[in-house]
């Protein structure tokens, strides 16, 4: 799986291309166009505003706390559900180990993202914005490039399941079955925490309604972040919440993942190390509305990285475009106050798409 120098339109000059949205986009060499010609300073696009940067993080060193690590083998026992509830509670974030997904099927996810990325950039760029004949397949660099003031150091392929079918005749064949494959084995998974989560809110059962609700769409993003020429100055990604229901993060073992953390005063940021076989948990927006805020999607952010390429691989379980989402009645039968209001899932996603990354902002969209 060792990452190798693909050829570029640049490949004998250490000098930035003269129209940066052609060489990146248009063209599809992505960041890590720019990462493999080898260029020494980073371009000034990627330039972040001081108080973006890693510098600006607090006592990450001093920082003794960290999200949990939860062992999913036992699951249905009320210990394990505990912890599961407790951690969606107070940091919205933890990993889980024996999740019962096989480490062949996680490792193929990350090779399968090798190979998408690995091809040459005439190969990627047939599944850009601007010529993938979809929305559901989207090749893209950054978060919002036409947004931003500052971009992101970071590739991304973004596909949204709609059938094995759709996906057959749709998706890169360089990824399709691995991620496929990783999309049904997570399954179990997703099924056994929404259960778990869904008690303490007493909701006693997830007919088909409620599932269509909670997990009626999945969007699989395959993101690589290449080597920085000056990681300190940028980010890979910049400070946001999900908009999922939950999000199922295969992380590399580069690390880079920072989550904030909401207790105590200033402004702490907990590093989620990489745990061989592990997979990172986290609430998202859809799910703290749905919880009526009991569950939190709390911001994270990714460093850039001088020495190490890194690959992830989130699953986004979302609610289906057409659901509307709101506080559940469960949660708010005993009287408490709604703090958000109902809306259609797919305006909350647009309108998280059409801004640039902005922290915990995109919620204020659906709160009263
Ligand atoms: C509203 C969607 C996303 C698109 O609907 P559409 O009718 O095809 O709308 P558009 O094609 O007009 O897209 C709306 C805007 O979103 C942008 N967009 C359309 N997909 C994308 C795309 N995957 N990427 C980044 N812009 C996009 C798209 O470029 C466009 O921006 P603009 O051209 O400036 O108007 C629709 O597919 C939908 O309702 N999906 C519901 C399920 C869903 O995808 N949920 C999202 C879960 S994803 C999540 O939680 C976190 C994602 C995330 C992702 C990246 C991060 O860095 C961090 C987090
Ligand atoms: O790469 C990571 O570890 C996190 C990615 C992420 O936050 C996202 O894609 O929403
Ligand atoms: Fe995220």
């Amino acid at each position: 799986m060792a990452p190798t120098m693909a050829a570029t339109q640049f490949p004998t000059t250490t000098t930035e291309p003269s129209d940066h949205t052609e060489f990146v986009l248009l063209q599809g060499n992505g960041v890590k166009g720019l990462s493999d010609m080898g260029l020494k300073t980073l371009p000034k696009q990627y330039v972040q505003p001081l108080e973006e940067r890693p510098s600006s993080f607090d006592n990450l060193l001093l920082h003794q706390q960290s999200i949990p690590i939860i062992d999913m083998a036992n699951w249905q026992d009320p210990a394990v559900a505990e912890k599961i509830c407790d951690a969606a509670e107070k940091w919205g974030f933890f990993q889980v180990i024996n999740h019962g997904v096989p480490l062949q099927v996680l490792h193929n996810a990350k090779a399968a993202t090798y190979r998408f990325f690995e091809l040459p950039a005439s190969e990627k760029v047939k599944y850009s914005k601007e010529n993938s004949g979809t929305n559901n397949v989207r090749y893209g660099s950054s978060f919002s490039p036409d947004k931003e003031k500052a971009l992101e150091w970071k590739d991304y392929l973004s596909l949204f399941f709609v059938s094995e079918d759709e996906a057959a005749s749709t998706w890169p064949p360089a990824c399709r079955d691995e991620t496929l494959e990783y999309l049904k084995e997570t399954e179990t998974v997703i099924k056994s925490l929404l259960k778990v989560l869904m008690k303490r809110l007493n909701v006693k059962e997830i007919d088909e309604t409620k599932e269509s609700l909670f997990m009626g769409s999945k969007r699989i993003n395959l993101n690589y972040y290449p080597i920085c020429p000056d990681p300190d100055l940028t980010v890979a990604i910049g400070r946001h919440s999900d908009v999922s229901t939950l999000t199922v993060l295969l992380q590399d073992e580069t690390g880079g993942l920072y989550v904030r953390d909401n207790h105590g005063s200033g402004e702490n940021w907990i590093h989620v190390p990489p745990v061989s076989g592990s997979l990172v948990i986290n609430i998202g927006d859809a799910l703290q509305i749905m919880s009526n805020g009991r569950y939190k999607s709390v911001e994270h952010r990714v460093t850039a990285n001088g020495s190490k390429i890194r690959v992830s691989v989130p699953i986004f379980v979302n609610p289906k475009p057409s659901s509307v989402i709101g506080p559940l009645p469960d949660v708010v039968a005993s009287g408490e106050k709604a703090l958000y209001k109902n809306v259609l899932y797919s305006d909350y996603v647009k309108h998280f798409f059409r801004k640039a990354h902005d922290g915990k902002q995109t919620i204020e969209f659906a709160e009263v």
